[in-house]
């Protein structure tokens, strides 16, 4: 998609994707509260264009799914007021949109506990923001009935990973659980301690990195572009054992490995990343990773990446687990959540008070919620 006022997607008229564009009825969009307004309306555009039918969306059904009580578009260094201007409902084409309602929490129901009528409400009051706050800190306590608190981040480690330098062999284990935090800095910090403690050779892989533009080189000498460690690209400095646990971050063969794939490491090669699938419907599957260049867009100059497109993910950030279950979830706090809707979706990753495991200073964080974005 380009960055002007009126993107389009970037199909052309003569591939297999435009094809299925022209024939399709129907198109599902999920976790739609994520995605920039900006993305739609390049669909309503491409739509029209590739089916020469000037209705909406080329006269295509598109069902879009989400919860506006969950996170919004992640806008970089942006105010709540950019987060909501880039949002769906800030749209010209949401006036179109026919809301439906689902009121059961299945994640819940399916556990059949004692605690889900209870969890459920809870849940739904941390969405809604009206969870009681403390009026000296502006921060919510959490009951003991919500979650299990501990005291310490190696505390929620132990109790997320229990004996991980022997579970890990188990892809069924290592697959349902990871500890989630809001910022970057706090996930890398709790993926390091856990790769730690699994035995075997740490290897090292170091990205290539350069400016794509000639007249950029001089200002940005490679030393500056690996120092650089930005959201959504791998790291310079990648460090990985056999048995840890990956998160893909690029689509690199759909519908196999796409962004947000979780694996484990079954071999360090070279020149390739030998890898299992961890969950869905290609799990159990073994897969080869290459390095590929990466060009981040949320810098000011044009640079290039030349590295595995993957990151530890025992642990993640929680934009990153929207739309994942987990049966065991850590959530750490010592960073509070910063944007609408990530207390929300941390704390509904499972269905029982029994899995989610918190580490809060104090007992207590902030739960940010627009309400704007409900209305
Ligand atoms: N109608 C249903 N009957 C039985 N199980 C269901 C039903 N709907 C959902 N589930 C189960 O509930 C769990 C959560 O479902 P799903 O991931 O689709 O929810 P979601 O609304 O996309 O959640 P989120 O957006 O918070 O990630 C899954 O394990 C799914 O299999």
């Amino acid at each position: 998609m380009q960055s002007n006022e009126t993107p389009t997607c970037n199909v052309s008229k003569n591939s297999a994707m435009a094809k299925v564009l022209q024939q399709c009825k129907l198109i599902v969009w999920d976790e739609c509260t994520m995605a920039h307004k900006k993305s739609l309306e390049a669909l309503d555009r491409t739509l029209k264009d590739l089916r020469s039918n000037n209705n909406r969306f080329g006269g295509a059904m598109i069902l879009l799914a989400g919860d506006f009580r969950q996170t919004l578009p992640v806008i970089p260094r942006s105010t709540p007021a950019d987060e909501l201007n880039a949002c769906l409902k800030s749209s010209n084409l949401w006036k179109h949109v026919k809301v439906l309602h689902l009121s059961k929490n299945m994640r819940v129901e399916l556990q059949n506990d004692q605690s889900g009528n209870i969890f459920s409400k809870q849940l739904i009051d941390i969405g809604n923001g009206k969870f009681p706050i403390d009026m000296l800190t502006g921060c919510i306590n959490f009951p003991q009935s919500f979650c299990q608190l501990t005291r310490s981040k190696d505390e929620l480690i132990q109790k997320v990973f229990p004996d991980v330098s022997q579970n890990y062999r188990n892809h069924d284990w290592l697959s349902e659980r990871a500890i989630l935090a809001a910022k970057n800095i706090d996930v890398n910090e709790l993926n390091f301690k856990i790769q730690e403690q699994i035995t075997g050779e740490l290897r090292i892989y170091k990205s290539v990195d350069s400016a794509t533009n000639q007249d950029d080189v001089v200002n940005y000498p490679p030393e500056f572009l690996n120092s650089l460690d930005l959201p959504g690209l791998p790291p310079h400095n990648l460090q990985l054992k056999v048995g840890s646990v990956v998160i893909m971050l690029r689509n690199i063969n759909q519908p196999r490995l796409c962004n947000g794939t979780r694996l484990a490491i079954k071999k360090l090669l070279n020149n390739v990343i030998e890898a299992t699938i961890l969950k869905g419907k290609y799990k159990g599957e073994d897969v080869l990773i290459p390095r590929i260049p990466m060009i981040p867009t949320d810098v000011p100059f044009e640079f290039k990446r030349l590295q595995f497109p993957v990151r530890l993910a025992f642990a993640m950030t929680i934009n990153k687990s929207q739309g994942q279950s987990l049966s065991v979830c850590g959530i750490n706090l010592e960073n509070p959540c910063f944007s609408h809707g990530q207390l929300y979706v941390a704390c509904s990753r499972v269905g029982k008070p029994s899995d989610l495991f918190i580490y809060a200073p104090g007992n207590q964080t902030k739960n940010i919620v627009y309400h704007k974005a409900l209305q």
